[in-house]
């Protein structure tokens, strides 16, 4: 790839890679000001290319208002700019990867930049609500984990402006921010209290100005309550195993406001969703409107969460929760059951009811809680955090070999 380390000075690029009527070229999406290609490597690796968006909105009024076709263009890619350096710097898990950038003539503007990194998939929070607590907690925790780095950067801390699910990508399940050029690093100055206000439509903060004259955390607490309004408060507590529920309730009202019915929000969230980037409706305001304080920081926020991941991960939460015994399971080691498949709802399997389980008692338990389950069978595939996924099925009217699996009929009832 004929690209350039953010440390080289200025790279050419390969007509390959970034033409954009290339076999290979697919248009990802788009903002106001940037527009985002998949480009597939010779060797098979694909890859995100960001370039200034030509007939995108920044670059097309700014040609209406001044007629200056390269100088607005070197307005807009100062924001790709800006982004590119943050990514160097910021590097992080939960940061998108940058792996390099180059230039080239395009139209009539000479030495346009293209950035080239990880490619992600939108979060699309409709989807998001219909997958399991587990792939939902992996995106807060990314979040958790994301926002103190910000917190604690080298360059400081660094608050989002633009905060919406649309900044983000998913890659591997992972939450990683893409749009980082409405990043802002400066705390706000302040001579009192009177000057830090943190405005957000559903409730403002007064933050403390320091002695120093910056509104002490501002950057830290608005990243927070985003996080709150856009994720936290639709994807964490929903559906989560009831033994991490107050855990989970804590960090949701710590991190902004007292949820007095959340399954009402939930069940706004989807209408909400087309526009993950719009504000929660009038109602789900209204509700939030009887906040609390931000009493948590970020650190506080990100150990809590951690916390739920040791709870989950090692199977603690499920002490005392246990119903097995009250019914036998006849092991069939190396086999599987080939239909009798049943849904179930949050399932990793579209035909069937596959859920992740922590062990064999967790299996039963599932198994006994569902009133269609006569058996089901292990496999050795592992979710995010280590746990076995498990197939569950109304009978075992087919069983076949298979290496890979065990399958358990239900002997008695
Ligand atoms: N690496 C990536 N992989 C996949 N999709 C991406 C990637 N980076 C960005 N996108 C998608 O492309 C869209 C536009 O990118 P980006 O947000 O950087 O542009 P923008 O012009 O700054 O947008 P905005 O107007 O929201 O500020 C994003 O909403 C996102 O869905």
């Amino acid at each position: 790839m004929h690209s350039g380390q953010t440390t080289s000075m200025h790279m050419a690029c390969d007509p390959l890679l970034t033409r954009s009527d290339s076999r290979d070229s697919r248009y990802v999406g788009s903002g106001y000001t940037k527009a985002v290609y998949r480009v597939r490597l010779p060797g098979g690796a694909a890859v995100a290319l960001k370039a200034v968006d030509f007939s995108g909105h920044d670059l097309g009024s700014c040609v209406r208002e001044f007629g200056a076709r390269r100088g607005c263009y070197r307005l807009a890619a100062h924001k790709l700019l800006k982004e590119m350096v943050l990514l160097e710097r910021l590097r992080h898990p939960n940061v998108l990867q940058l792996y390099g950038y180059c230039y080239q003539d395009s139209e009539d503007i000479p030495d346009t930049l293209t950035t080239i990194t990880e490619l992600g998939a939108p979060v699309e929070m409709i989807q998001l609500l219909q997958t399991s607590w587990e792939d939902r907690f992996r995106i807060c925790l990314s979040l958790g984990r994301l926002l103190h780095h910000l917190a604690h950067s080298p360059l400081g801390s660094v608050t989002l402006l633009d905060f919406r699910p649309r900044q983000f990508v998913l890659v591997d399940g992972e939450l990683k921010v893409t749009d980082l050029d409405d990043a802002r690093v400066e705390e706000s100055p302040c001579t009192s209290s009177a000057d830090c206000i943190l405005e957000f439509p559903a409730r403002n903060f007064t933050l403390l100005c320091s002695a120093q004259g910056w509104c002490e955390g501002m950057n830290e607490k608005r990243n927070l309550y985003n996080a709150y309004r856009f994720f936290f408060t639709y994807l964490l507590p929903h559906s989560a195993p009831p033994s991490l529920r107050p855990l989970l309730d804590s960090i949701v009202n710590a991190t902004a406001s007292l949820l007095s019915s959340p399954p009402v929000i939930w069940a706004q969230a989807p209408e909400e969703k087309s526009g993950e980037e719009r504000e929660p409706r009038q109602s789900a305001i209204a509700t939030l409107r009887s906040a609390g304080e931000l009493a948590w920081g970020v650190d506080e926020t990100l150990a809590q969460l951690e916390k739920v991941l040791h709870l989950y991960r090692s199977g603690q939460y499920l002490q005392n929760s246990t119903t097995s015994g009250s019914a036998e399971y006849q092991r069939l080691p190396d086999s599987t059951i080939a239909q009798d498949d049943y849904r179930c709802w949050p399932s990793y399997h579209h035909g069937g009811c596959l859920l992740s389980v922590f062990n064999l008692a967790e299996a039963v338990d599932v198994c006994e809680s569902h009133a269609q389950c006569r058996a089901f069978v292990v496999t050795n595939q592992t979710t995010w955090t280590g746990r076995q996924l498990v197939f569950f099925k109304t009978g075992w009217s087919q069983v076949v070999p298979d290496p890979n699996k065990t399958t358990y009929v239900r002997a008695s009832s």
